[in-house]
């Protein structure tokens, strides 16, 4: 079955709102069509509203890379789905592995979150993946599962089919190690089983599983090239234009 390719851009930490401003000025009337493709940029809180005005009338959208799942309270210094369907930010970055390794983030407030996102209209964007540790100690199988799992704990099948899964081998994120294409679409490929087993065929087969980890543009067309790979969240090759431009653009093929 074939599935419309997401590519997203996750800027991480980067960028003041004025160069995030004109970043989306240069790509916004270059992405491909999104019949084709799904173009994104993750961007930090501060220049979301900013860029959803920027991207308005184009083919580019707009993700946040985190909510809080609550609507509102005394969460000093967190952003609630509310403010981000609020602001028309489309979708959201959640449980990326520098939060679960560096602000407390789990496969619970995963879940909380993932159901919050759909509750306000805000799709998805699942991380999992494994240290290399566990994949070294043949544990991979059973983190990825168990981290697909509960992220989509209480999740109706009709939600599930728009999740985006992005598996993310935390020993490939931001070291120039890239899994290879093979292991990369394995591991996919095991997720769709996951959600196979959670669901059916029917529905696993819609979900849309992103590699992510030192993608460039020199690498991503043999990812997508294989059969369970939908997609990239990209870090570091997303943050210049061009580079982004390039990346979308491999995967209109
Ligand atoms: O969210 C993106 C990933 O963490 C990958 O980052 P990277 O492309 O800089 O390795």
């Amino acid at each position: 079955m074939s599935r419309k390719p997401i590519i997203a851009g996750n800027w991480k930490m980067n960028k003041t709102v004025k160069e995030a401003h004109e970043f989306v000025e240069a790509v916004k009337d270059k992405v491909p069509a999104p019949e084709i493709v799904d173009s994104v940029i993750a961007a930090p809180f501060l220049a979301l509203d900013r860029l959803v005005a920027d991207a308005k009338g184009s083919d580019l959208k707009i993700a946040a890379e985190n909510v809080h799942f609550e609507n509102s309270g005394a969460y000093t210094g967190e952003v609630s789905p509310v403010m981000l369907e609020d602001l028309g930010v489309q979708y959201v970055v959640i449980g990326h592995s520098e939060r679960r390794a560096m602000f407390a983030e789990t496969d619970e407030t995963v879940n909380k979150k993932v159901h919050a996102s759909f509750a306000h209209h805000l799709v998805p964007i699942v991380c999992v993946g494994e240290t290399l540790d566990e994949r070294e100690g043949g544990r991979w199988q059973a983190v990825v599962k168990n981290q697909v799992t509960k992220a989509f704990a209480g999740v109706p099948a009709d939600q599930a089919t728009a999740v985006v899964v992005a598996y993310e081998p935390i020993w490939a994120i931001g070291t120039g190690k890239t899994a290879s294409s093979e292991q990369a679409n394995e591991v996919c490929h095991f997720i769709r089983e996951t959600i196979t087993a959670l669901y059916d065929l029917a529905t696993a087969e819609q979900v849309r599983i992103q590699y992510g980890g030192s993608v460039k543009p020199a690498n991503i067309g043999e990812l997508l090239a294989q059969s369970d790979i939908d997609g990239a969240l990209v870090g570091g090759a997303s943050l210049q234009p061009e580079s982004f431009l390039a990346l979308v653009d491999a995967a209109k093929d």
